[in-house]
């Protein structure tokens, strides 16, 4: 019996992009799924009506393999991985019941394309080092996929990155379905950090739509952006990296261009005026790039790698500076 055969997977998380990974795994034949989310309400409508009421909620939940609970403990006992897909922000609120023992002896996969805020390190460093779970059992799901597109099946690939050969091709099967197909890929650092960075430059670009700038900006905007990632990632872990792959430029050009991207869509409400509360009110959803400004602009005190996109949206979103002025600024230096 292959290792597909009766796997079972927590899901940690609520929003769009749990729901939309449990409707991927769901296409396995045997799969049990043990998904916790936060919001009781939410819980009680799945069980009973088999949908999301809150994100996505158009998609099947199958009874016979997804199972909801109110506890992590209880979601993640007798799992083979435990997925995190909630933000990073809420990452640690959200497995603050859990000690090493429960993740012992299991995979953990992370969804987030996010840093921890307080301690501005990857989710992927965070879960090691607090749960002891060695690195070869720990990968991240990246590439460029909406959870709207997965709802709707269109077409998707996914990039599953680990220091381990066997963790990457093992979930990678799992993630492969009719409509997604996962590749294996051993750059777990680059890859995370590329997903984290993406989202600062799709807020960047949305602020200049929103300031009126177009097209031809933003294609500067994307493209001087790459090498912003390249040496960014590089200062930290340096390797050979084929970066005009999906993992890297196929997510940051989604997320830069998709009507779905919500890095984007707080950008632009940011360059048409709004302040920074009024656009998370207005946004249902999270966009990690707020918080991965700080984290990655932090994180370079140390570095001093030149970014002068990631240093533009921070004076724009904390120090509180005009976004017309500061792009303006920035338009002097890109290339
Ligand atoms: N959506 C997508 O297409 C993709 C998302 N990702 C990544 O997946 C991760 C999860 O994002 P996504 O599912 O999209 O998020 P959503 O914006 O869809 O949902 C937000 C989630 O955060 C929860 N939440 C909000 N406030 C809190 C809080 N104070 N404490 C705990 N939980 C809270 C919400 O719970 P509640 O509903 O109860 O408020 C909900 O589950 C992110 O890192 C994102 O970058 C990666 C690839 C694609
Ligand atoms: O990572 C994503 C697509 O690959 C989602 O991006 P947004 O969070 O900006 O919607």
């Amino acid at each position: 019996m292959s290792f597909l055969n009766n796997t079972k997977i927590a899901v940690i998380g609520g929003g769009s992009w749990a729901t939309a990974l449990i409707k991927i795994l769901c296409e396995q034949q045997h799969i049990q799924i043990r998904w916790w989310l936060r919001n009781g309400n939410d819980i009680e409508h799945i069980r009973k009506f088999h949908h999301n009421p809150s994100y996505l909620s158009d998609v099947y939940l199958s009874p016979k393999k997804v199972k909801v609970f109110e506890k992590t403990k209880e979601a993640v006992k007798g799992a083979d991985f435990v997925i995190l897909a909630v933000p990073a922000a809420f990452v640690q609120e959200s497995l603050q019941d859990l000690n090493e023992s429960h993740l012992r002896g299991k995979r953990v996969v992370s969804a987030i394309k996010g840093m921890i805020p307080e301690e501005n390190i990857l989710v992927t460093d965070w879960i090691s080092e607090k749960y002891k779970v060695p690195l070869n059992d720990i990968a991240v799901i990246a590439g460029p996929c909406h959870a709207e597109e997965v709802a709707l099946e269109k077409q998707s690939y996914l990039t599953i990155s680990s220091t381990d050969a066997g963790c990457a091709e093992d979930f990678s099967k799992l993630m492969t379905c009719r409509f997604v197909t996962a590749h294996p890929l051993a750059d777990l650092y680059g890859v995370e950090y590329a997903a984290v960075m993406k989202n600062i430059i799709a807020l960047a670009c949305g602020i200049t739509h929103g300031l009126g700038n177009g097209d031809n900006f933003q294609a500067v905007m994307v493209s001087n952006a790459m090498q912003e990632i390249r040496h960014f990632v590089t200062a930290l872990d340096p390797r050979e990296r084929q970066l005009s792959t999906s993992a890297y430029l196929g997510d940051l050009l989604v997320t830069a261009y998709s009507q779905f991207s919500r890095n984007r869509l707080f950008g632009n409400m940011i360059g048409r005026g709004y302040s920074v509360k009024a656009a998370q009110l207005e946004m249902k959803m999270i966009a990690e790039g707020y918080y991965a400004t700080k984290s990655i602009f932090e994180l370079n005190k140390k570095l001093h790698v030149e970014l002068p996109i990631t240093t533009a949206v921070y004076r724009i979103l904390y120090q509180e500076e005009s976004p017309s002025l500061v792009i303006e600024e920035l338009k002097k230096v890109l290339k």
